[in-house]
């Protein structure tokens, strides 16, 4: 196939270059000119067949996705196909879908895990649209998905919207458990006198044990090249589907209290000080005169 990809940054270069790495044909357009092969997004409508178009997008999610969305939607046409593969909100693919079927242009969401590994090791891939659509894109699909059974790095999940429905979740349960490791690493920390290397105990349990995953590989990976993590600050970023999956569970009134707290735990961590925390002291101190330490003294 021969399709085109906008955005050739950490995610749609690597994916450009499995997908090519499978015979396939890609024909890149970035906001960058040094890394991309043409220079608009009129000149990568003009590169492909019109009526057999297909555009994988994979920029930031948000208003630069919606940007793109808007303009694709002017230069493709009847019978070409857009695939919206970053980490967007999935009331928002379906706004996407009926404004690009109303000009005869189809749509797919995918969300897409893998990370800067997926290169290497293959995307996990779970895409929402019709079945013709994902149909006409599964050679792509099955380019970028991990060797192996095709039911064990790809589904089909449901109609617009599924795809990045279950990467939300998926994106959720990964807050959870990173998390878990991250409790669990700190609290063996806390015991040095007791256990001197704690990446040995990490790297222990990545074989035969209950808890061996991925995510714990890279934290061990993570802390032999920087023992201690001395050079990472403890500030810890959302980009938003941790937020989305709870806010499903709230409305369908879903108990998620790991996810919620993991969530929570990264908001904790970019304060400087802790209202809440003040309160608290103050108010043990109002009713049982108990011993406040004062902000000079720490
Ligand atoms: O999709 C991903 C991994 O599966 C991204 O890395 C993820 O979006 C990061 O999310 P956050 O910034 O909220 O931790």
């Amino acid at each position: 196939m021969h399709i085109g990809m906008v955005g050739l940054g950490k995610m749609g270069g690597n994916m450009r270059q499995r997908i090519e790495a499978a015979g396939h044909t890609v024909t890149g357009y970035d906001t960058n000119p040094e890394i991309s092969d043409v220079a608009s997004l009129a000149e990568l409508a003009e590169a492909l067949p019109a009526g057999s178009r297909v555009v994988w997008i994979m920029v930031p999610a948000g208003a630069p996705t919606l940007t793109v969305l808007e303009e694709l939607a002017t230069r493709l046409g009847a019978g070409d196909l857009v695939i919206e593969g970053g980490n967007s909100y999935y009331r928002d693919d379906q706004t996407n879908a009926a404004m690009l079927a109303e000009r005869g242009i189809g749509y797919i969401d995918a969300g897409i895990s893998g990370g800067v590994w997926g290169r290497e090791y293959g995307y996990g891939t779970m895409v929402g649209g019709s079945a013709e659509d994902v149909e006409r894109a599964m050679p792509i699909f099955d380019a970028l998905r991990p060797d192996g059974p095709r039911e064990e790095g790809f589904v089909h999940a449901g109609g617009v919207g599924a795809g990045h429905f279950s990467k939300m979740v998926h994106n959720g349960i990964e807050y959870g458990l990173m998390q878990a490791y991250a409790e669990g690493y700190e609290i063996i920390a806390s015991r040095s006198d007791l256990v001197p290397d704690v990446a040995a105990v990490l790297r222990a349990w990545q074989r035969g044990t209950v808890v061996r995953s991925w995510l714990l590989e890279l934290l061990v990976d993570a802390l032999e090249g920087d023992p201690g993590l001395a050079s990472v600050d403890d500030y810890a970023n959302d980009s938003g589907e941790g937020r989305w999956t709870l806010e499903e569970a709230i409305d369908n009134a879903v108990p998620a209290p790991t996810i919620a707290a993991a969530l929570f735990a990264r908001f904790a961590s970019r304060q400087e000080q802790s209202p809440a925390m003040k309160a608290i002291a103050a108010l043990r101190e109002e009713f049982g005169g108990h011993a406040v330490r004062r902000a000079d003294e720490r």
